[in-house]
């Protein structure tokens, strides 16, 4: 029989709750979730009730919550969603100070427990807690990679089947750079069933659109006063399912650039080519003048919170 995989989330927040949720109803494996000692009746808690869920929902496998990094050993894929979610008024970018630590600490114990594990990072700001978990880990740039972009264009899909009227399923959408604001949805490389969304909308409906998904986190912080769930960790489940399944699908994740579109040493948003050695390639493609401006910007700004997180740790530098 083949052996099941492992799949471990640390922080069982809203967030990682999700995830163990959407792991376990898809049965990609066996699921552990771990938060500090101070949530342990909460993550103990949530993970037998979500166990209790099995035999309804038909799912074989097992469901742990724990505070014991022992118990991620032997994870094929382990999640990072601890840290703090922003609320009204804030900026994911706000966050840095406390999440740099967070993530910083979490990194190094997956380092000790979970060696040989890909590690998909969640916590905020996005690319910056990516960047602080292959600095802190050391691992190899393929093991690591940041969920951001499944989200992303999910959001930008879901308001093109609203205003449309199509099936989500028809709706093809590619969207690259950083998890801010400035995140950068190509309408260009958007089609339902292959036929060019403008045949559809027009190219100013289109960017209100796009406008709405660059700022779709912040929509959804300011209806329910702290940030998004249910579409982060269904992202991030689309990502654990194309390691544990090697099923080399292209999504866009936050990987580790070396030259592709114009960037070298970090961690930004592209097209990426996930399997079970994780980042298996970046996809480069050709961007219009346009486009690059709005890559270029985005980057950028990632590279500014790189800078915050190596002033705060030079040995992160
Ligand atoms: N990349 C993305 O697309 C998204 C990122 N996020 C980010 O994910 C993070 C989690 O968000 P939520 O789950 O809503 O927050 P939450 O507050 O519901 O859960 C966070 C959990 O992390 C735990 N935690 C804190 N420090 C820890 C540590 N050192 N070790 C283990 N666990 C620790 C907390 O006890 C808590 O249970 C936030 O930083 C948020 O901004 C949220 C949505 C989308
Ligand atoms: O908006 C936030 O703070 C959480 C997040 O990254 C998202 O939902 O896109």
């Amino acid at each position: 029989m083949a052996k099941r995989s492992k799949i471990s989330v640390i922080g069982g927040g809203n967030v990682g709750a999700s995830c163990a949720l959407w792991t376990a109803s898809k049965e990609l494996g066996d699921v552990v979730v771990l938060d500090i000692p101070q949530a342990e009746g909460m993550v103990k808690g949530k993970m037998l009730d979500l166990a209790q869920c099995s035999p309804i929902e038909l799912f074989d496998c097992n469901i742990t919550g724990t505070t014991d990094y022992k118990d991620i050993a032997g994870s094929e894929v382990v999640v990072v969603t601890a840290g703090l979610p922003r609320k009204p008024g804030m900026s994911r970018d706000d966050l840095i100070e406390t999440n740099v630590k967070i993530v910083k600490s979490v990194s190094e114990n997956i380092k000790q427990h979970a060696p040989e594990a890909i590690v998909i990072v969640v916590s905020n700001p996005l690319d910056a807690m990516v960047y602080t978990a292959w600095k802190t880990t050391g691992f190899p740039t393929n093991q690591i990679v940041g969920q951001a972009g499944c989200l992303d264009v999910a959001r930008f899909k879901t308001f093109i089947a609203m205003e449309t009227g199509f099936s989500v399923e028809d709706i093809n959408a590619l969207l690259l750079g950083g998890h801010g604001d400035d995140m950068v949805p190509l309408p260009r490389f958007t089609n339902i069933a292959g036929i060019p969304i403008t045949q559809f909308i027009t190219e100013a409906r289109l960017q209100e659109l796009v406008d709405r998904a660059k700022v779709g986190g912040g929509e959804i912080v300011k209806l329910m006063g702290t940030s998004a769930y249910y579409a982060p960790a269904s992202g991030v489940v689309q990502m654990v399912e194309a390691i544990v399944k090697d099923k080399k699908r292209i999504l866009p994740c936050a990987s580790y650039c070396s030259g592709e579109f114009g960037i070298d040493g970090l961690f930004v948003g592209v097209p990426t080519l996930l399997g079970a050695n994780g980042v298996e390639k970046v996809i480069d493609l050709d961007l219009n003048a346009d486009e690059k401006a709005l890559m270029d910007e985005s980057a950028s700004h990632v590279k500014d919170l790189v800078g915050i997180v190596q002033k705060m740790f030079p040995e992160l530098a």
